[in-house]
């Protein structure tokens, strides 16, 4: 049944590849993530922008009617996740749209403050709660990404209801895990939300096997080829330039 509902849900973008995809435990993208910043030497503020652009890149793809689609509320948690949803807000301005950011639990660290100084100088605004559904086209979850363990916290935990409740008539956008899910189990019960579209970043994670929306692409397109050999993953060979590939 699940399958057939994604068949008909399905709608593939020119860009979809047909290529295998590996699928990463909870660990092993941490793992990744470690080895690119300790033996790589990228630094956080390097592959943030990256992730960041490439969310903003996908949401160009899948939704680019910017008539239908401009009002695009960003949703900031308190990790790296955040930040992403913080670069990709920046981007989507530039690409044309009207994100504005709320972001309840402000992280006192230089990147995050420059990142909000950043929004906030290019007239992204920050709001203090969520905005009544005719001022939001889109929604874009940046709560939690694959850092999430255990009980949902607040103020998350009503903020994610408030999301799903909008769901049926506003496309969700996570990025690169729905929040509320488990990292590797999926949505543990109804309550989690269902978004529309995913953008996996480095690889998917095992969750992604439960994902039934439209779009499922996979950015972040930083991965040196030792590290995909280190660790037997397969990854999709990105198009020229491109950011980002539907999978
Ligand atoms: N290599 C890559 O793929 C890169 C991915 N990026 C992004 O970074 C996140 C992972 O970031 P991390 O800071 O490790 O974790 P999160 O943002 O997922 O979450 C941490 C944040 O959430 C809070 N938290 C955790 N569990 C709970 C809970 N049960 N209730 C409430 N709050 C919770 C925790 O306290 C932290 O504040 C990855 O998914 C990508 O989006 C990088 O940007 C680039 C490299
Ligand atoms: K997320």
């Amino acid at each position: 049944m699940r399958l057939i509902n994604r068949l008909f849900s399905f709608r593939p973008i020119k860009t979809m590849t047909t290529q295998k995809v590996s699928y990463l435990t909870q660990q092993q993208a941490k793992d990744i993530d470690e080895e690119l910043f300790n033996e790589y030497k990228f630094s956080v503020d390097q592959l943030m922008e990256l992730a960041g652009l490439s969310c903003a890149a996908a949401i160009e793809k899948a939704y680019n009617d910017k008539h239908q689609y401009s009002k695009c509320l960003v949703i900031v948690g308190g990790g790296n996740n955040g930040g992403d949803g913080l670069v990709c807000a920046r981007h989507l301005k530039l690409f044309g749209y009207e994100p504005f950011v709320f972001y309840p639990k402000r992280t006192d660290k230089p990147l995050y403050r420059n990142l909000l100084h950043q929004c906030e100088r290019m007239n992204i605004e920050v709001i203090d709660k969520i905005p009544t559904e005719s001022n939001i086209n889109l929604i874009v979850d940046a709560i939690f990404g694959f850092g999430f363990a255990g009980e949902i916290r607040e103020p998350y935990n009503q903020i994610l209801k408030e999301i799903k409740n909008l769901e049926k008539t506003k496309p969700i956008i996570s990025i690169d895990i729905p929040s509320g899910w488990d990292v590797e189990k999926g949505p543990i019960n109804d309550d989690c939300i269902q978004p529309e579209c995913v953008i996996s970043l480095t690889a998917p994670k095992l969750c992604m096997k439960y994902f039934q929306g439209k779009y499922h692409f996979l950015g972040g397109r930083f991965v040196p080829k030792a590290l995909e050999e280190k660790y037997k993953i397969n990854l999709p060979n990105y198009s020229n330039s491109e950011q980002i590939i539907q999978i």
